[in-house]
């Protein structure tokens, strides 16, 4: 992991499409995230993002089109890309009747890290994440920070060279939020490639250095994150000339709606 940022694609997406019964979910993206960035992928809600990062992380086999993480096909090889990757999924599920700590040792094992090295890791995982107090408590009883939390860790757990994360701030406390944003912007310090999905502009701005905008299972725009923005004040302004919704008048129709009358 010690390569320039932006010199090589962590992920080449070509021609990907999935439909779901009439619903076109993804629309034929072609696509090239660059390895050593923080990589937000952003738009609204049902724009096709978790789907995407599905299809990109092997979860959902696609209709159409390939996918190739750090070189190798996701589909012809997936063991390849799943022994360099971290995933943490939307609706993230844990093996609930562990402990944090069981759950990690669990995790390295499986990946096939030695005993020894999967305690050395898990401590500085749990300690940096804030979770070395709660270790012992079963997962069942974390709450969604610490659940997000224990999941990172748990993605993180092999050293991956990228990491895709589907709404990982979602439902997460001011403090939680910062801390895993300081494990992030370490990660992708030395090297680490973060692609993160979030309906957030203002965090997708805060955290990202390039951005694909998608919008109704299209990639809109994609690239740094000044090229993206270009004269716009905002990502969030940029982002809403990009799919058209400036001038929608949120409140039209409700007539009805406010705090006096009944
Ligand atoms: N398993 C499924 N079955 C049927 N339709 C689906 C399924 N998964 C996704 N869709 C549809 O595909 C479209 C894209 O959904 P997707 O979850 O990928 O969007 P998203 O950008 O992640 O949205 P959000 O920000 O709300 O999570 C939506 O219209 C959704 O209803």
């Amino acid at each position: 992991m010690t390569q320039e940022p932006g010199t090589s694609a962590a992920v080449r997406v070509r021609d990907l499409w999935k439909r779901f019964g009439q619903q076109v979910a993804v629309a034929g993206i072609d696509l090239e995230l660059p390895a050593g960035r923080f990589i937000g992928l952003v738009g609204p809600n049902g724009a096709g993002k978790t789907t995407t990062l599905s299809m990109v992380t092997g979860l959902l086999r696609p209709d159409r089109g390939s996918v190739e993480v750090v070189g190798h096909d996701v589909w012809r090889d997936p063991a390849a890309v799943k022994a360099r990757i971290g995933v943490l999924p939307e609706g993230l599920r844990l093996f609930e009747r562990l402990s944090g700590r069981e759950l990690l040792t669990y995790t390295g094992r499986l990946r096939g890290l030695p005993g020894a090295e999967v305690d050395r890791r898990a401590t500085q995982l749990l300690d940096v994440l804030d979770l070395a107090g709660s270790q012992h408590k079963l997962v069942v009883d974390y709450s969604t920070g610490m659940r997000k939390k224990i999941g990172l860790a748990a993605a993180l757990l092999h050293n991956p060279e990228v990491l895709f994360l589907d709404e990982p701030f979602e439902g997460v406390d001011p403090v939680s939020a910062q801390t895993i944003r300081g494990v992030l912007e370490r990660y992708t310090a030395t090297g680490g490639t973060v692609v993160f999905s979030s309906h957030v502009m203002e965090l997708v701005e805060s955290l990202c250095d390039w951005v694909a905008v998608m919008a109704a299972g299209r990639i809109r725009a994609h690239g740094p994150l000044a090229e993206v923005r270009g004269q716009a004040p905002t990502l969030q302004q940029a982002f809403l000339e990009l799919v058209g919704a400036r001038d929608r008048d949120a409140g039209a129709g409700l007539d009805w709606l406010g705090g006096g009358a009944r």
